[in-house]
């Protein structure tokens, strides 16, 4: 039986194996809004800090952010086709649903890019979705979402690969598991002391008590 009856996913670089193509598209959104371009070899540095230190090493007004977020939105959905789920994910989100754990997405993406890249069968196990969350603004959408679900925070866990996400569990006082695949370093998750660090997807299903799988074969 999991100590948890909902179970709070964060999308990008926890589910959707984004970062790359992030990176990718970033210096074009710097040129286009103004701020500093980021080199190759500080990517790994920048993966060590919160979002809130990037925008300011990066000298992003934050007033900018509410336009800049819907500009990476829409470069997403052009590129939605490149955009996919890590391996594993598919099982995890199975075998969490089958173990009668209610699961729900919370996300600064866009429920449609999420929707896409999800697929019709991933979404379906997925019982709420909280998309759209700004990027700081993620704890206030993740205390609606719980009052709405009509659970405790104490009931629930989310899990992200961000330092705002373990920040936004923290502030309505959930659990917070870290995933180490994602945009921020494992290090640097760590320092932050999260209830729980996840090595692969099978690692959150066996945390949670419920039965793992083996993966489906590539
Ligand atoms: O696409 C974004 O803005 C980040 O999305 P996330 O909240 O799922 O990490």
């Amino acid at each position: 039986m999991s100590p948890y009856t909902l179970v709070v996913l964060d999308f990008d670089g926890t589910l959707a194996d984004s970062f790359d193509w992030f990176c990718e598209v970033l210096n074009g959104v710097a040129d286009r809004y103004g701020f500093r371009r980021v080199h190759p070899d500080e990517t790994e540095a920048l993966r060590g800090l919160s979002a809130s230190a990037i925008v300011r090493h990066l000298g992003v007004p934050r007033w900018k952010l509410p336009a800049i977020a819907r500009h990476m939105h829409a470069l997403a959905a052009r590129d939605i086709d490149r955009l996919h789920l890590f391996p594993g994910v598919p099982e995890m989100l199975a075998d969490l649903a089958a173990g009668g754990v209610a699961l729900a997405l919370l996300s600064s993406n866009t429920q449609g890019n999420v929707e896409r890249v999800l697929g019709a069968e991933n979404a379906a196990r997925i019982a709420h979705y909280a998309c759209g969350a700004s990027l700081f603004g993620k704890a206030r959408r993740l205390e609606r979402l719980v009052g709405r679900v009509g659970v405790s925070p104490a009931q629930t866990l989310c899990i992200g690969d961000e330092l705002r996400d373990l920040e936004a569990a923290r502030a309505v006082g959930c659990a917070f598991g870290a995933v180490s695949w994602g945009y921020t370093r494992a290090e640097a998750l760590a320092a932050a002391g999260p209830d729980l660090i996840f090595a692969d997807p099978a690692a959150i299903t066996a945390s949670l008590g419920l039965a793992g799988r083996p993966l489906a074969p590539a």
